[in-house]
């Protein structure tokens, strides 16, 4: 047992401790979000959401659960409390555990390194001994600085960087009494290999290995479905995002769902998309160069009518469930961004980036929203949490009942 009470404690956009209380909090709030579940009662479909405790993983996650009705398996890589907290992902899984326990579903949560073979063979024991042998969804949600190459032992580090020439952007940093400021950095373009190391990290190769590695050993259902997040974004941001080493990944990964697509549908009547998810403050989105700013320009100019990542996830699993016909663009893709890039959003948010300074920034920005997003990451600015009482840090990971 080790209670204490848990002061927010932060570098930039990071924090050193996570609350347990606020995380179980947004859990809470994210499943009372969704609407009514359509199942057809019995057991739900099987499910593996890979990248469960955070972001749109998190809303993949909890969205199944609770509107899909779906079991199965998340799996994720969080660290354990010890001398600190743990991270506000395995705080998150905890909660979301318990509730998927409550409404009578079976989610069994593995803490470790998707990339490894180690834990595809761990989730093909599961599938085989738990779940009826058979898969009928996957959600690939992982955002990783790094992958080591279960072939090789390689390790690969993914980087964000512009490709062919430096970029120069706007972007929004806080002193350290939090005042906001905007400055303009450079960014060095990709050199060596950073290209093929982010690919590799990021690109649907590991996708494409866990679909294969659970086909070969017959754990697909028929009409097996798989959807990767990936993202567009704004021609603001495109110099670092999706024209550049990130972007690149992305490319290969929709590449990938096309070649999925082929092969699952004639093997199994089954299907691969990407879903084009839009921008959301998450760990992983606030590491990049002119991101922060970006997000909180679009907040400023749309307030309310952004669509939280819980909303856009119910809209992907209804139309992978076949609630709705599956909605795809011309690239074979899932669009849930496009609210974000509508041109009357774009050029709103475009005037006010030209514009902005550290001077006028809060009124451009909505910094308010943008800063407790940051601190609702790790469970703090979440109303109704006592932050000045002692809690419980040493919550154990879930394990199954039976
Ligand atoms: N945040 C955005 O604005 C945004 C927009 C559109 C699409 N996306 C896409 O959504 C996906 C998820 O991004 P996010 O922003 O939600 O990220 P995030 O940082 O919030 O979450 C990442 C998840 O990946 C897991 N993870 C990381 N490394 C892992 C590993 N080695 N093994 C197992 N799990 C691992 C983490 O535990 C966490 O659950 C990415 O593909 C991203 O490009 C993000």
């Amino acid at each position: 047992m080790s209670e204490r009470v848990i002061a927010p404690k932060n570098r930039g956009f990071l924090f050193l401790d996570s609350h347990p209380g606020g995380c179980r909090q947004l859990v809470d709030e994210m499943w009372q979000a969704v609407p009514a579940p359509v199942t057809g009662g019995g057991d739900g479909p099987v499910a593996l959401i890979i990248g469960s405790s955070a972001g749109y993983g998190l809303a993949a996650t909890i969205a199944g659960l609770a509107r899909a009705g779906v079991r199965g398996i998340g799996v994720c890589f969080e660290k354990s409390p010890a001398r600190r907290t743990g991270t506000a992902g395995w705080y998150r899984t905890a909660a979301t555990a318990q509730l998927a326990r409550q409404h009578g579903r079976d989610m069994v949560f593995l803490n470790g390194d998707a990339f490894s073979d180690a834990m595809k063979e761990q989730v093909a024991g599961l599938l085989a001994e738990r779940f009826g042998g058979r898969l009928d969804f996957l959600v690939y949600s992982v955002a990783a600085p790094r992958r080591t190459d279960p072939d090789t032992g390689d390790v690969y580090a993914s980087v964000l960087k512009p490709v062919g020439s430096p970029h120069a952007t706007k972007t929004l940093v806080f002193d350290e009494h939090g005042v906001p400021e905007v400055k303009e950095v450079t960014i060095a373009p990709a050199e060596g290999d950073d290209i093929e190391q982010t690919v590799a990290v990021m690109g649907g190769t590991d996708w494409e290995r866990w679909v294969t590695f659970l086909a070969d050993r017959s754990l697909l259902a028929d009409g097996f479905t798989t959807a990767a997040l990936s993202y567009i974004g704004s021609p603001l941001t495109a110099a670092i995002y999706r024209q550049g080493t990130i972007g690149t990944a992305k490319g290969h990964l929709e590449a990938t769902a096309r070649t999925l697509d082929e092969l699952l549908g004639k093997s199994l009547g089954g299907r691969a998309v990407t879903s084009v998810n839009a921008a959301a403050v998450t760990q992983s989105s606030t590491a990049i160069p002119g991101i922060a700013l970006y997000v909180g320009l679009l907040r400023g100019v749309l307030g309310s009518a952004m669509v939280a990542p819980i909303h856009q996830l119910v809209e992907l699993w209804d139309q992978l469930t076949g609630v709705r016909p599956l909605d795809l663009d011309a690239e074979g893709r899932v669009r849930l961004d496009t609210w974000e890039l509508a041109p009357a959003a774009q050029s709103a948010v475009t005037q006010r980036w030209s514009t902005a300074t550290s001077e006028t920034i809060t009124e451009l920005a909505d910094l308010d929203w943008f800063s407790e997003e940051i601190r609702r990451l790790y469970g703090f600015s979440v109303p109704g949490v006592d932050y000045t009482a002692a809690i419980e840090i040493d919550v154990p990971w879930p394990t199954p009942t039976v």
